[in-house]
């Protein structure tokens, strides 16, 4: 259930506007990634590449190659639907279904492949609200609305959600940026435990959060404002936050700018 990305001379673009300019880089299996660097240097834009979601965005495009255990995901012929299936994502903001139950939620990705067998479906549900630590807390009221949990645990929720189809990669988009500091470690734990199945990337402007959650870290950085980010160096993120090799890291761990 965890595979690893590659990503060759990627180039990503808004129409005419290069956001993000010639990333390379290996994200490996059953670790946590963080992907660091100060506003507008394309994080969020090159994670929604890694899942074909960019492209969503009018103008979206993207030059180069990313590819999942060597297969191409924007190959001739690959639908980027289901690549979405592979490579789940987790947005900044908890965003469940409104109008559907605590159930509902989790299981609406395998209800739209078709999946019908109550059993199926009951398994699913518990084993996903399981893994993102959720079921003892609401393994009462699962046909209560999404909406009616807390911030903390409709994030842990979407999580679920994101899990109950089974993908390949994990993308989070500062996840616990709108959260308050006990849901915040609660799902910098669950992350920690995701990494056991999961390829993890997770997207954050909280420092301390990528290093203790992360195994390997990329900064990145832009020239200046309206130019291209790029990525200044990744290494596994002991080093990145004790010896990066460029001085620009170093800058900004340590809070000189961004
Ligand atoms: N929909 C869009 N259309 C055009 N340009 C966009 C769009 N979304 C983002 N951009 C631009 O792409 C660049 C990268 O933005 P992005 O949001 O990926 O950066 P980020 O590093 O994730 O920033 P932050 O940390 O503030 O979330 C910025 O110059 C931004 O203005």
């Amino acid at each position: 259930m965890s595979k690893r990305v590659d990503v060759s001379d990627l180039h990503v673009y808004y129409g005419d506007f290069k956001a993000v300019e010639d990333v390379t880089m290996t994200i490996a299996p059953r670790s946590v990634t963080a992907f660091i660097g100060p506003s507008g240097c394309g994080k969020s834009t090159f994670l929604r590449t890694l899942n074909r979601m960019h492209e969503v965005t009018p103008g979206g495009r993207v030059e180069g190659t990313v590819t999942l255990d060597s297969e191409d995901l924007y190959a001739p012929g690959v639908d980027p639907v289901a690549v979405r299936r592979t490579i789940g994502m987790v947005f900044q903001r908890p965003n469940p279904f409104p109008t559907m139950s605590i159930r509902n939620n989790v299981l609406a990705g395998l209800r739209l492949n078709g999946v019908k067998e109550k059993a199926t479906l009951d398994e699913t549900m518990e084993r996903s609200l399981r893994a993102a630590n959720l079921w003892e807390e609401v393994k009462d009221r699962l046909g209560k609305p999404g909406v009616s949990l807390s911030g903390g645990q409709q994030q842990r929720l979407c999580i679920a959600r994101a899990i109950a189809v089974e993908p390949q990669v994990l993308l989070m988009d500062e996840p616990c940026s709108a959260l308050d500091p006990i849901s915040t470690l609660a799902i910098e734990d669950l992350i920690g435990r995701l990494k056991a199945d999961y390829t993890v990337v997770v997207v954050t402007h909280n420092m301390q959060q990528a290093a203790r959650v992360s195994d390997s870290t990329a900064f990145f950085n832009l020239a200046a404002t309206g130019k291209p980010g790029r990525l200044v160096e990744m290494n596994d993120t002991a080093t990145i936050f004790s010896t990066p090799s460029q001085r620009v890291t170093e800058d900004y761990i340590s809070g000189r700018f961004g």
